[in-house]
Formats: structure tokens, sequence, C-alpha cells
């Protein structure tokens, strides 16, 4: 038996400054400034910028951060749509040492003020569609901020609320100024808050180590290339844009800006600047699918599109596949930087029918290349569930694809934490090769009679007729059976559909327990990234 010290694989062969350094996505861009200065980085409208220009800018972000007194560890927050300075706030901001907090531009003054003192944000800067909203927010902090304002040239409206503007904030920045990587890989680099779909907003902290890997995981489950063309329909405000402003620094890529998500902008900036990727959640993907077809026209490059965020109904990846884009299914949380599984494609799927091959894309995979582990298993015991694809688990993660932790909340962390794994919350079953499949958040399964109902498994259903533009089922309490299915449905433009007609279609397509019992017509309440606040249904659905 050898002991440690007389083992020559510790001896001598310490860690020093020739053999490591922190894991951090700011060498990123420092590398695609160096290897491609001219290479095209951003696009926004007719402004283009390289990432030598990009990467300077950052650099006189950080400096000008420095010189206004931001330290190692402050908090740096942003209110803005995808554009270019929230790209540049996310090397920027680090390479100062400070933590950038990107604000979900969705939220109201009351949440944002909320965030805003919890993260304890010493300058925050707001693009002029947001400024009565976090003017609003500030007049209810005691600590304020300072408040720098990004004067869009490409936006019309919104008053001017700070003391300078971001241009003028970075021309204080020294272009050369000597920013260095963090010294530990464990310093946090952003802290995103949670969007609330749930309960109270949480304050989730990465650190540079975990933004480093999955930036660098993205790249090779999604098979980007060298220089991909990508568009930012996905919020950058959601899990730092799932870690994609740093995938996008590490293959010299090129970000096309986009300020509204709309069916006629992303159609056209897929056209005009040959956008071959982007991300957003199934609600996004169904907007494309029904959008006029002459919006589609003029478009014969491959686009690959990544869906998260909600499950994607196996209609919506199969109407996307039918127009040829080239749908990558991924599923994660806050707590897992985004994308943490994968539903990784295999060959041998390419011959079954297009049917089929949305059905497999559409469960949520197995974990992506840098995540550790992930097991679907008891809530409590934490017992693994047999690979059978019908016993219903909780979906845990581990490994250096999970946050540091919430912050300022240590039980709340403690509790994600319980038993060495983090606990998603959401519920699944594990199929024979491996693959998850999402059945329901926890708080979202229909128990009726004793038995499971999945309302993702009911949405799936609705979302195949034809009539049906979006679907959410809910419980809704029942006298007999404890809790039955009720179904939110809006119908497509000029279709037309009774709630008999629904009930019956679900009853010829399900078994007859799962079919709603009511269906309620009109649109349906979203979070700022998609999501069905289903939450508000179910207050809806059990009149209160
Ligand atoms: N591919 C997917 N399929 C099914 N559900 C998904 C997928 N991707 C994400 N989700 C859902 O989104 C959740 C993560 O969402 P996110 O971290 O944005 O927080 P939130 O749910 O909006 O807010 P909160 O945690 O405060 O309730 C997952 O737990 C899961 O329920």
């Amino acid at each position: 038996m050898s002991h440690n010290n007389h083992n020559p694989y510790i001896m001598g062969l310490d860690k020093n400054e020739a053999n490591y350094s922190a894991l951090s996505p700011l060498s990123f861009i420092q590398r695609s400034a160096s290897v491609y200065p001219n290479h095209l980085a951003v696009v926004h409208q007719d402004t283009r910028r390289t990432w030598s220009q990009t990467y300077k800018r950052t650099v006189q972000l950080a400096s000008a951060l420095t010189k206004n007194g931001i330290n190692k560890g402050d908090t740096v927050a942003f209110m803005a749509p995808n554009i270019p300075e929230l790209f540049e706030a996310h090397f920027g901001v680090p390479m100062a040492g400070a933590v950038l907090n990107a604000l979900n531009t969705r939220l109201d003054a009351e949440a944002l003020a909320f965030i805003l003192q919890h993260g304890e944000a010493k300058i925050v800067f707001v693009d002029r569609e947001f400024s009565e909203v976090i003017s609003r927010a500030v007049k209810m902090i005691q600590h304020k901020p300072v408040v720098i304002d990004i004067d869009d040239l490409y936006y019309e409206g919104g008053e001017l609320i700070g003391t300078m503007d971001y241009e003028a904030f970075i021309a204080q920045g020294d272009e050369n100024f000597n920013w260095s990587l963090p010294e530990d890989e464990w310093d946090a680099i952003t802290l995103n808050y949670t969007s609330g779909t749930t309960g109270n907003p949480k304050g989730v902290v990465y650190h540079h180590r975990g933004a480093y890997l999955n930036a660098v995981s993205n790249l090779i489950s999604w098979n980007m290339g060298s220089h991909p063309s990508y568009l930012w329909t996905l919020p950058m405000f959601h899990c730092n844009g799932w870690c994609f402003p740093w995938s996008l620094a590490s293959c010299a890529g090129v970000n096309v800006c986009l300020r509204h998500v709309r069916a006629d902008d992303i159609y056209n900036a897929i056209r005009d600047d040959n956008v071959n990727h982007f991300c957003g959640a199934p609600i996004v993907l169904n907007m494309l699918n029904n959008a006029p077809d002459e919006l589609k026209e003029g478009i014969n490059h491959e686009v690959k599109v990544m869906t998260a965020g909600a499950p994607p109904p196996a209609s919506v990846i199969q109407g996307m596949e039918e127009m040829g884009f080239n749908v990558t299914h991924v599923y994660g949380l806050t707590e897992t930087y985004g994308p943490s599984v994968v539903c990784a494609w295999h060959d041998e799927w390419d011959e079954k029918t297009i049917e089929e091959k949305s059905r497999l894309k559409s469960r949520q995979g197995v974990k992506v290349p840098m995540q550790e582990g992930l097991m679907v298993a008891h809530p409590e015991t934490l017992e693994p569930v047999p690979q059978d694809g019908t016993t219903i688990g909780e979906i845990f993660m581990r490994g250096n694809l999970v946050m540091k932790g919430y912050l300022k909340n240590p039980t709340t962390t403690d509790e994600a934490f319980d038993g060495g794994w983090l606990h998603s919350g959401d519920l699944a079953v594990w199929h024979a090769d491996g693959y998850i499949d999402i059945k329901d958040r926890s708080k979202d399964i229909i128990i009726s009679g004793g038995e499971n109902i999945s309302s993702v498994e009911v949405e799936d259903v609705l979302y195949r007729h034809r009539s049906i533009m979006e679907a959410a089922v809910v419980a809704q309490q029942d006298e007999k059976w404890g809790e039955v299915p009720c179904a939110f449905v809006k119908v497509k433009e000029g279709e037309e559909i009774t709630a008999e007609e629904v009930i019956a279609f679900c009853r010829d397509n399900m078994a007859r327990f799962k079919a709603p019992k009511k269906i309620v017509f009109g649109d349906l309440p979203k979070t700022s990234t998609g999501k069905i606040q289903k939450f508000l249904l179910r207050d809806q659905a059990n009149d209160k």
C-alpha cells in the first residue's frame, strides 16, 4: 500500500502558473479578438462590430467600472433587451471582478426593486424602453444604485433617466486596462433570479468555471462549428442566454441582436443575416409555425433551433422540422446554467417517420457532455426509479453545471442540494435507453382518483388538434375524484371549436380518465420566459 506522501504522482507535481489557470469564459473573448480580430462579432441593425472592436469595448467597460468604484464581488445590473451592450456586459462586468445581474425585462417595478435591493446592485444600466419601470423601482429602494442609460440608436421612445449614457461611461475606460482572470474559478460571475413561476424569485449564483464549461458544452451538444451566425431570440437575462454569449465568444460566431421576438423580425434576420442557429422556448417555435407562409420565403439554408424552458409538444417539433428547421431539444433550470440535459440524436433515428422522430425528440434526454450526474429517483429516498418508461420520479442533477447556490439564502440552498444532488422539482419517467421524459413539474401533476395524470401528456394531445394554438392543463378540485383536469385553450385565428369537440378529441386520443372535464377558451398568461403561468390558471379553474 502506498501512502500519499510517497505517491510519486503527488510529490513535486503541484499546480503553478505554467500548468494551471482558472477556467473562465473571459479568456474566450481575448482569444477570438486576437485570432479573428476582423471577424464579425455583433450585428445590430446597421451597426456591425468585429471581435477586436467588441473586445476593446468590453475592456473599456471593465476599466470604467473600476474607475467608478466597482470592486471585486460587487453587483452590476443591466436592464436591456438583446442588444450589443448586454452582450458586452457578459465580459466587461466580470473583467472588473464584478458580478453581472441581467434583469428580466418583463418584471414590474416591485419585483425589480426586490431584486436590485436583494442583489445589492451598485450600478444599474437601463435601456430607454425600460427607464420608466426602473425609475419607479429605484424610488422604492433605500440604497439606490447609480443609474446609467443605454441610448440605443435604433429605438425610439422612453426617457433618459441616468447620470450619463453607456457610450460616455465606457469612454472613461482605458482600452488597454490590465484586467485579469479571477484568482479562483469558483468566484461568482453572474447572478440570475429565477422567474418565479412557482414562487418568489431566488438569486442563483454562477461561477466562472461553470460558465466556461457550459459554454463549451453547448458547442458540443449542438455541433455549432466555427463562426456560427446566432440570432438572439432567447433573452440574455434568462440564465445568461443559456451561456451562449460565452459560447459565441469561444467559436468567434456572429451575434445577431434582436430587440423584440416577433415572427417577421426572426424570419427576416434568418434570411438577411444568414442566421443558422437560434434558441427559443416552445412558445416561440409555435409562433414561428403559425406565422404566415410568405414570411418564410427565400430561406434556403439549414437553420438549427434549440428549444427548452417548457415541454415542447411533439406536434410543435414536427411543425418546425416540416418547415426544414433542425430542432435540438434541451432541458435545464436556472440552477443548472440553462441546458444540462440534451435529447442527443442517433443517426439510426433518421430512418424513422417524422411523427416518430418528433416523439423521440420531445423527450428531454441525457446529460450534456459537461454535466456529471443525472437521475430520476424517489423524491425522498433518492433511490433511482427503474428505467421502465412508466415509473414517475423526480429529476436530480449533480456536477460542474450546478449553481454555487442561492444568494443570501442558505436554507433554500441546503434544501436544493439535500443528499448531494440538485432537486429539480420536475417529475419524469426514465426510458430503457437512459433518456428521461418529463411528465410534469411536481406542483402541476394532477391526481385524479389516486391516478397520476401528466398535464404535459394531455397538452401534447391538445396541440395535435389543428384548431388549437396553445393549451395548458391544470388540476381542478373535484368532490368525487379529488382532482380532475381542466384545459385552457387558445384557438387559432379564424378557427372555431366547441368545448364538447375538444373533450371528444381528447377522449379519442388518450385514456378516458385523463381527458379534461372542463374547457376554458381564451389567452394564456405567460411569464417573461415563455412559460404558461399555471398557478394563475389553477386559481381560475377553482374560482379563486
Ligand atoms: N425541455 C424542457 N421540457 C420540460 N420542461 C422544461 C424544459 N426546460 C425547462 N423546463 C422547465 O423549466 C424549469 C426551469 O425554469 P427556470 O429555471 O427558468 O425557472 P422558473 O420555473 O421559470 O421559475 P421558478 O424556479 O422560480 O419557479 C424546469 O424546472 C422545468 O420545469
